[in-house]
């Protein structure tokens, strides 16, 4: 089952919803508690509020959206975030999804909360025959080691 939830500490982010009935991406709000503007240069990591469920063999891939990408010249450094499924829910932060911005134009560049700036898109992924994944995610970002 798929599904998008808050994290406790976030009960009034926004879900992500489908702009139209044949959108891949679920669009994406910042939780942010005011605008919050990224100078020329400079990264932001910001929350989201939620967190996604997915049944095993998928993962939600993290994109900003085409006009936000284009026209605002806000993209992700990681260049594709990938929210694996195991990833709700870990001990460290809930499974909350993080958004990074790097703003790679010339303008400073000012986010509020109610704009969709990424968009998720949940994808099937293959795994090799002899794959010997067993262990259990254990944190957040950057806790496999
Ligand atoms: O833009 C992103 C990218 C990742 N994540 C979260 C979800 C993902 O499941 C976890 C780990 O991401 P990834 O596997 O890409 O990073 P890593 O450097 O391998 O960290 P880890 O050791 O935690 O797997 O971080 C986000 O919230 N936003
Ligand atoms: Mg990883």
């Amino acid at each position: 089952m798929f599904r998008f939830a808050r994290v406790t500490s976030a009960p009034d982010a926004r879900l992500p919803h489908r702009a139209t009935a044949q959108s891949a991406g679920y669009d994406i709000f910042p939780y942010i508690p005011e605008p919050l503007t990224i100078q020329p240069g400079a990264m932001a990591l910001i929350r989201t509020g939620i967190k996604a469920y997915m049944p095993p063999g998928w993962v939600l891939l993290l994109m900003v959206r085409s006009s936000v990408g284009i026209k605002r010249r806000l993209v992700i450094p990681n260049s594709v975030g990938v929210i694996d499924g195991d990833y709700a829910d870990n001990p460290d932060n809930e499974g909350e999804i993080f958004l990074a911005l790097w703003n790679i134009g010339d303008q400073p560049q000012t986010v509020h909360p109610t704009d969709r700036l990424a968009q998720g898109i949940f994808l099937p992924y293959g795994v090799v025959a002899d794959d010997a994944a067993d262990s259990v995610r254990g944190g957040g970002i950057g806790s496999t080691g």
